[in-house]
Formats: structure tokens, sequence, C-alpha cells
């Protein structure tokens, strides 16, 4: 990686701000600063501070004055929200994002990690896809306008480096997953719908589930506990314009997927396929050399962290986002 840096090590007592702290990512990075030492986190829920009220966000960086901030808040979901729901997609991120980052910028933040995905790239781009990819072609139309909203943020960082030489940072994610997930059977992602939707089959003794699409789409995945890592890694680590990738660097048809979550779960029924269903971009690999230069690779293999997640999903089922 061209820009590693050795920065200064991040003060473990400076006021570090989480946005979207009791989300999937969030909580997982929270847990993970926690672990590490920092002991003055600041979180707010989205009823505490909606980001996407400008003067509150202004309000509360001035009140706050955080020195680092990892901006894990968005709205987020699978490919039935994000294509049903696009304007809100579109225009809710637009808003959080370049209401944190000008606050974060008017209120002198020295760090910023801000968080993008993996559908930032073009729908058909060459696999696995490199940084570089970004801006080559067209976007997949199921989320079109998030991933929109998000090149606008990795642009924000980079013009705020531009302009005032400040060193902050963008990490694209690929599909994650893990304990904190979103369950809900319409709006969440893939892997927290299978499990959903096979313990339950289990459990009611029904022989046959539907997923969506063909199946024949490939995905990479990796547990949340991995991307909190690879956040830590990059705010000590890394300095510079380009958005680093995070993944795993291997992928996995839908179908091969769903027999694993079956398989972990006890399901042993039907499975069939739901065509009207969208199946999005065909393949989503991203080219992890960049992050693992640098130092960082995974750590947690997707049946592992398939079998946690499930174990999770069991306990706390009956507090769960659905
Ligand atoms: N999940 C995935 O597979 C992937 C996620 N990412 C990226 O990671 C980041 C976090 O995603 P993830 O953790 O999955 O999402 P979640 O939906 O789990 O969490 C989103 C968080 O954002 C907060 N939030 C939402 N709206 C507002 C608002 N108006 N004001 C303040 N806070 C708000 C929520 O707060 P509250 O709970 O209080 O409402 C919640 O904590 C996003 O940038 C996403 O693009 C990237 C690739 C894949
Ligand atoms: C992280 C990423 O997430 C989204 O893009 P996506 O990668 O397509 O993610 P997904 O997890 O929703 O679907 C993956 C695949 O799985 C198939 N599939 C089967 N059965 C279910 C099912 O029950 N639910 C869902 N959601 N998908 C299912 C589905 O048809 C598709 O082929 C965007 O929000 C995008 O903006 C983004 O950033």
């Amino acid at each position: 990686m061209t820009e590693t840096f050795t920065p200064a090590p991040l003060d473990r007592d400076a006021v570090t701000y989480v946005a979207g702290h009791r989300g999937l990512v969030g909580s997982a990075i929270w847990r993970l600063l926690g672990e590490q030492g920092f002991g003055r986190l600041v979180g707010k829920s989205s009823k505490e501070l909606d980001l996407k009220d400008r003067d509150a966000t202004f309000e509360f960086f001035a009140e706050t004055k955080p020195k680092y901030v990892v901006l894990a808040a968005a709205k987020v979901g699978g490919i039935l929200a994000n294509n049903t729901y696009p304007v809100d997609f579109l225009s809710d991120n637009m808003r959080m994002q370049v209401n944190a980052l000008d606050a974060a910028l008017a209120n002198d933040v020295e760090r910023v990690l801000f968080l993008g995905s993996s559908c930032i790239y073009p729908k058909l781009a060459p696999q696995p896809i490199k940084e570089e990819y970004l801006l080559t072609g067209h976007l997949e139309e199921t989320n079109d306008a998030y991933a929109i909203a998000k090149i606008a943020g990795i642009l924000q960082i980079q013009a705020v480096r531009r302009q005032y030489g400040l060193p902050w940072i963008s990490a694209m994610p690929t599909n994650l997953y893990g304990p904190g997930d979103n369950f809900s059977p319409e709006g969440s992602h893939v892997l927290p719908a299978l499990i959903r939707r096979y313990d339950e089959a289990r459990r009611d003794g029904h022989d046959t589930v539907t997923n969506w699409g063909t199946g024949s789409p490939r995905r990479e995945f990796l547990h949340v506990n991995d991307m909190a890592e690879a956040c830590l890694h990059l705010l000590e680590h890394y300095d510079g314009p380009d958005q680093v990738n995070v993944g795993t660097g291997e992928d996995s048809t839908i179908k091969e997927i769903a027999n694993v979550v079956a398989d972990v779960v006890g399901y042993t029924g039907q499975i069939e396929w739901d065509t009207t269903k969208p199946d999005g971009t065909p393949q989503k690999l991203l080219d992890v050399s960049k992050l693992a230069e640098s130092g960082w690779t995974a750590g947690i293999g997707l049946r592992e962290g398939i079998t946690s997640t499930v174990e999770w999903y069991r306990e706390h089922v009956d507090s769960i986002r659905t």
C-alpha cells in the first residue's frame, strides 16, 4: 500500500465518536475500541441525535469535541429495501454524511473513518474488484441511489484531504454479517434473512423455504468482528485518499451459502427460489491486496462465523431488530 504510514498512536484517552454505535458495524467497533482501552467513547442513538438534522449535529460536535470519528451511521438494507426505497437511501445517507463530515471539519476532528460499501463499484466490474475500478462503469440498478450517496462520501473525504490536508480515510467493506444484524425478513441482507427463515422453518416443522432470486449470484461475506479489527487497523496504519477494500478475498454462490446455513441451523427440508425477486449484481468479490499488504487479513472463517451468528440469533431472538 503506497500510502501506508506510521501515525502517532491513537490517543486512547481522546473523545472518540462512533456514529451508529447500536448498529451491526458500529456496535462491533464500539466493543473492540472498549476492549482496546478507548476510555472516552461517545455514541448516540438516532433518537438522541438525528444526523439528518444539521443544527443538532453541529451542536453535538461543538459540545462533544471528538478527536476521532468513525462514521458507521447510515440507512442500510438488503437488495429489496434498496430497490424499493431509493429516495430514502440517497437522501437520508447524503444528509447524514454531509452533516457529520461538515461538523467534523468545523470542529477540527483529527481522524475520520468513513464507511462505504462494495456496491459503489460498477455492476460488471472485473473480479476481484480493485479500488481503482471506482467510477469506471454503470452501477447495479437495485442499489444505485445508495451507491451514489456512498461515492459522494468518498469524494467528500478526498476533498477534505485536498483542501485541508487532514488525514481522513474511507473503507469499503464487502457484505457483512454477525451479532447485532438486522433480521427483518423484508429489509435485511441475505445472511440474516436465511438464518431467520431456516431457523423458523426448523422450529415450526415446515418442509419448504423460499429464497430470493436464482441463487446464482456470488457474494463475499466478512464477519463484523473482523470488520471492526480492520477499521482500527486502518485508523492506525493507513493515510491515503483512496478508499480501501475490506473483505476476505473469497466468494460463494448464494446457493452455497444457503446450504451452509441450512446445515448449521439443522434445516433439512426443500429449498425453492423466487425468481421474481432481484438477483442484483452477478458477482461482488473485492481485491483485498492493499489491505493485506498493510498487514491485515480476515481471521474468521465463514462456517465458524455463521455458526456463532446462529447461536447469537437464538439467544437474542426475542429482542432482535425486525
Ligand atoms: N451490513 C452490511 O452488510 C454492510 C454495511 N456497510 C456499511 O457499514 C455502515 C454501518 O452499517 P450497518 O451497521 O450494517 O447498519 P445498521 O442498520 O446495523 O446500523 C446503522 C446505524 O446507523 C444509525 N442511524 C441510522 N439513521 C440515523 C440517523 N438519521 N441519525 C443517526 N444515526 C442513524 C442507527 O442508529 P439507531 O440504531 O439508533 O437507529 C444504527 O445504529 C454503513 O455505512 C453501511 O453502508 C457496508 C457494507 C456492507
Ligand atoms: C451490502 C450490500 O447489500 C445489498 O446488495 P446485495 O449484495 O445484493 O445484498 P443482499 O444481501 O440483500 O442479497 C444478496 C443476494 O442474496 C439473494 N437472496 C436470497 N434470499 C434472500 C433473502 O431472503 N434476503 C435478501 N436480502 N437477499 C436474498 C438476493 O437475491 C441477492 O442475489 C445492497 O443493499 C447493497 O447496497 C449493499 O451494499
